[in-house]
């Protein structure tokens, strides 16, 4: 009995946790062991310190048959106790481990659906890119282990069998590869050269400026249809000239902003259509390059007609506009913003290089 030093036997209460506090013990051990940072059954610490772990040993302390004996019956109820608790503590261990087995496998499990499932769709893209994309537009479909696996999400591992696709040239890509293609098929030394304007001129007018500097091509003299122009070509050391002092061009290389299957063009989405056509007229060789996106069935709905006016009595000019015949069905839009896009951006009158201002003749339909 001497193994008790205090005055008096401690309380059940005192020494044995209420069913709550047991309760509440078993949940934060559940949860730990699930975030993985259980430690054991702490009871000491979560209970109060006990004669009986005081002398017990290990995880899961047993009592030692000498120490029982210096227990009362009381005190002996009160280890038995302890110890089926260490039981049901243990047992929850195991199960939360089991659970948490039994989570991590459903996970792996989901993961390898999911990469599964990526793949398959991966495949029934490329299938239908197959069936919809012809080699014309631009796009090739190869099935060779010599080119990039389709990237249907990272980390999905290439599967034997599988297809490969190269993806499809953006359409900067397009328009770099129509400029470039237009200067090293049509442009040739000692000639005069009108150089057009917009996105898609601009890789012409940089390829130009590319084989001056390498020195495949000489005596180039160009006619820039825009201020922009006029500044790129300049940067790039490229002579520039006036049809005041060359009245005629070998050619002239420009973009454009709808094509029909006759050629028919809508040019002006740039804002320079003035200069453009003035300059063009003048060229034996008009090359008009473009990008898949800008092909159509008939001119109108694919995009407005660009129609450069001057300032004075704008508003009445796009009344006459409205009332010909021949534009029955079509609203003329003041464009907005900046001339250099063919994006309505901003809201005050875009002004070209003429000073002038524009409407954008807009295809409403039938009137
Ligand atoms: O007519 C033009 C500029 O007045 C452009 O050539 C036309 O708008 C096409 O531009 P982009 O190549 O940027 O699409």
């Amino acid at each position: 009995m001497e193994a008790f030093t205090s005055s008096r036997t401690p309380t059940r209460k005192e020494r044995c946790a209420s069913e709550a506090d047991v309760k509440s013990f078993e949940e934060e051990a559940i949860a730990k062991a699930q975030e993985g940072t259980w430690q054991g059954p702490a009871l000491a610490e979560h209970f109060g310190p006990t004669e009986f772990e005081k002398g017990g040993r290990g995880r899961f302390p047993a009592a030692r048959p000498q120490r029982q004996q210096l227990l009362t019956p009381a005190q002996l109820r009160l280890v038995n106790a302890e110890k089926k608790r260490n039981v049901a503590f243990k047992e929850i261990v195991l199960k939360s481990n089991r659970r948490l087995r039994v989570k991590r496998i459903n996970y792996l499990r989901k993961v390898r659906y999911k990469q599964r499932s990526l793949v398959q769709e991966a495949m029934s893209f490329v299938r239908t890119a197959r069936r919809l994309l012809a080699p014309s537009q631009g796009v090739r479909l190869l099935k060779s282990r010599s080119v990039l696996p389709l990237a249907a999400g990272a980390g999905v591992p290439a599967v034997r069998g599988s297809m490969y696709i190269r993806m499809a040239p953006t359409q900067d890509e397009l328009k770099k590869q129509v400029g470039y293609k237009a200067v090293d098929d049509h442009v040739k030394s000692g000639m005069v050269v009108g150089l057009g304007t917009g996105s898609t001129a601009y890789f012409a007018v940089e390829r130009v400026g590319q084989k001056l500097a390498s020195g495949e091509l000489k005596d180039i003299v160009a006619i820039p249809t825009s201020k922009r122009t006029q500044e790129q070509a300049e940067k790039l050391g490229i002579q520039l000239a006036t049809l005041d002092t060359h009245p005629k061009l070998d050619v002239a290389i420009d973009g454009a902003d709808s094509v029909d299957p006759s050629l028919n063009l809508v040019k002006g989405g740039g804002g320079a259509h003035f200069r453009e056509k003035i300059v063009e007229a003048a060229a034996k060789t008009f090359v008009v390059i473009v990008d898949e996106s800008k092909l159509c069935d008939g001119l109108g709905p694919h995009f407005p007609i660009p129609v450069e006016i001057v300032p004075f009595c704008h508003e009445h000019t796009a009344r006459v506009i409205k009332s010909l015949p021949a534009l029955e069905g079509c609203d003329p839009v003041l464009r907005l913003g900046s001339a250099a896009n063919n994006k309505r951006d901003g809201d005050k009158p875009a002004v070209t290089d003429n000073g002038d201002v524009e409407f954008w003749v807009e295809y409403v339909g039938q009137g």
